[in-house]
Formats: C-alpha cells, sequence, structure tokens
C-alpha cells in the first residue's frame, strides 16, 4: 500500500540510486554538480564523524574501524582548530547530531570543506536538515536516515535511507555513501526527502502521537487500573521506551518533519469511521499489513 502512486493508483517501481530523486534525472553520472573526484566513483575511505560522542556517533565509529575506514571524531565543543583539523583531507564529513542543530553544524564544517569533500547527515528528518547542508555547502550533499538506533539487535534490518542532497545532483556521492553504508555492514535503499519525511511521519511521528494521546486519555493507577488486560500490558510494555527514554527525541522530530501535522489529520479521519460505527472497514484496511488476500478484497 505504500508502494502505491495516489494519482493513479498503480505500484510505483522503487527507486535506484543513480535515479537522482527528481524527474528526468536517471543518467549514471549527471552533469549537474560536482565532479566526481578521481573521474570514476570514489569510494570513501576516511571520514570525519561529527556528533561522535552520541549513540548513533559511536555505533557508526566503531563498524567503520572494523571496517578498515580512518574514522576522526569530533563532538562539542566545536572549535574552528578541531574542525579544521578533523575535516582536512576526510572524504565525507558526516553529521551526527539532533536534526534542530544539523544546519548551524553544516555551517560550522562547510567552512573548512574543500568543495569536492562529500557533506552527509544522519538523522530522522531529512526535508530541512537537507536544505540546511546544501545552503551551506556547495559541494556534494547526501542525506540518510538509519532505519534503528544506536544498539540494533543481532536480528535486527540495519536499513538506511540515502538520497541526494540535491536531486540529480552529484549522484556519485550518493553511490558513494550507499556504497559505504554497504562496507560497514548497512543496507541502504535509495530515497528521497519528501517520500522519506511523509514516511517517517507516519511510522514515528504517528506512532508517538497517537501512543501519547491513547495513554494520556486516562489517568495513570486510575479508575481502569484494576481492569487491565494481557493485550493492554503488551501495549504498555510496548509504549514505555518511547514515553520514559525517548519523548524528547520523538518531539524534536515530530515538530521538524513537515507532514506531521497533516499525518495527524488524516489519522483523525479514521478515527472518526471509528466514531461513526465502521469498524469494519478500518478492521479490512488493518488487515492488509498482515494479508495481501484482505488487500485485495479492499481494493478490488
Ligand atoms: O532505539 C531503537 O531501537 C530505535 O529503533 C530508535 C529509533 C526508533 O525508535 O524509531 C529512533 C530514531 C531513529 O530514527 C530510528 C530508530
Amino acid at each position: 500500500m505504500s508502494n502505491m502512486n495516489k494519482d493513479t493508483n498503480t505500484p510505483t517501481p522503487p527507486r535506484v540510486f543513480g535515479e537522482g530523486g527528481g524527474p528526468g534525472e536517471g543518467t549514471p553520472f549527471c552533469k549537474k554538480g560536482s565532479p566526481p573526484p578521481e573521474s570514476s566513483l570514489l569510494s570513501i575511505g576516511s571520514l570525519a564523524l561529527v556528533g561522535a560522542r552520541g549513540g548513533m556517533g559511536k555505533l557508526i565509529v566503531g563498524r567503520c574501524r572494523e571496517a578498515g575506514l580512518t574514522v576522526r571524531e569530533l563532538d562539542r565543543p566545536l572549535t574552528d582548530e578541531k574542525i579544521a583539523e578533523g575535516v582536512a583531507g576526510a572524504d565525507m564529513v558526516l553529521v551526527s547530531v539532533p536534526v534542530y542543530a544539523t544546519g548551524e553544524v553544516a555551517e560550522k564544517v562547510a567552512a573548512r570543506m574543500g568543495g569536492r569533500q562529500i557533506l552527509a547527515d544522519v538523522g530522522s528528518v531529512k526535508t530541512q536538515p537537507i536544505n540546511d547542508m546544501v545552503a551551506q555547502y556547495h559541494g556534494p550533499v547526501v542525506g540518510t536516515h538509519p532505519l534503528f538506533g544506536p544498539a540494533p539487535g543481532p536480528d535486527d534490518a540495519l536499513r538506511v535511507a540515502v538520497m541526494d542532497g540535491r536531486p540529480g545532483e552529484d549522484v556519485w556521492a550518493t553511490r558513494a555513501v550507499a556504497d559505504w553504508c554497504r562496507r560497514i555492514g548497512f543496507t541502504p535503499f535509495a530515497s528521497d526527502a519528501e517520500e522519506h519525511d511523509r514516511a517517517a511521519a507516519y511510522v514515528q511521528g504517528l506512532n508517538f502521537v497517537t501512543t501519547l494521546a491513547y495513554l494520556a486519555a486516562q489517568g495513570a493507577g486510575g479508575a481502569v487500573q484494576k481492569y487491565l488486560t494481557p493485550s493492554f500490558t503488551r501495549r504498555l510494555v510496548a509504549a514505555e521506551k518511547l514515553i520514559t527514554k525517548d519523548a524528547g527525541l520523538f518531539t524534536a522530530l515530530y515538530e521538524a518533519n513537515p507532514y506531521s501535522h497533516e499525518a495527524v489529520r488524516n489519522f483523525r479521519s479514521f478515527l472518526n469511521l471509528a466514531a461513526g460505527g465502521d469498524v469494519d472497514l478500518l478492521v479490512r484496511r488493518a488487515e492488509a499489513w498482515w494479508t495481501a488476500e484482505t488487500a485485495k478484497k479492499d481494493n478490488p
């Protein structure tokens, strides 16, 4: 269902690296943007990581070293001297900081970058942080979002959304970042900022605020306490980390994602169906997550 084109109701073909994230930009090495450094695809051998003390920073530094890459670690306080030293000669400068700080950090590092180095970020919202990087740096910009936290389980799929900073330009840089992801054991897939942020508004934003609203609708320990059931308790367990540890993170992501409010309005219309008594329709649509058969039944 997420792979359907809204206008034509036909399946959308998966995006591929080199597509450029924009219409008509399918050629492998697009002419627009900076030329790749050595006339062929750059293989990232060294990087400077800003935010190296953060959870994702530590995970990435460790995996890069295991893969034999050179990593220079940067973190606060970001003095001009430390930045100049860390960034010099690195193939990529990777910014792994809270999404609202990406622009400020990009401004500082871009002042020390040579124009052929790749500026990339790690973050759960893409539109504004990518716009900020593009505004600060004239060289190649790439956005990434690892769809996992700093301590992934052994069976977690380590998928990473990777996208051009300027759609259709510097496609060599996006490919080089995708290749780097593979070399450190991640699984990259091609994305673009709007598609990403719309999806994240549902997967992360709506998951967060609907859980908040549901649990806020009853005071803890109040009248319902002695009626708790196993299925409710399972939901409470799933919500605990989201609310007690990660509420600050998810509030910031909700605020930074331009599609958050639209997602809530859309959700409200589905709640209205329930309020109007049309629960059967909701059940059929929700079941489609598990069964292709029900999807067909619902969209004959
Ligand atoms: O901590 C985890 O295991 C996470 O999955 C963290 C989590 C999430 O919960 O959505 C948080 C932010 C990132 O964008 C991706 C993953």
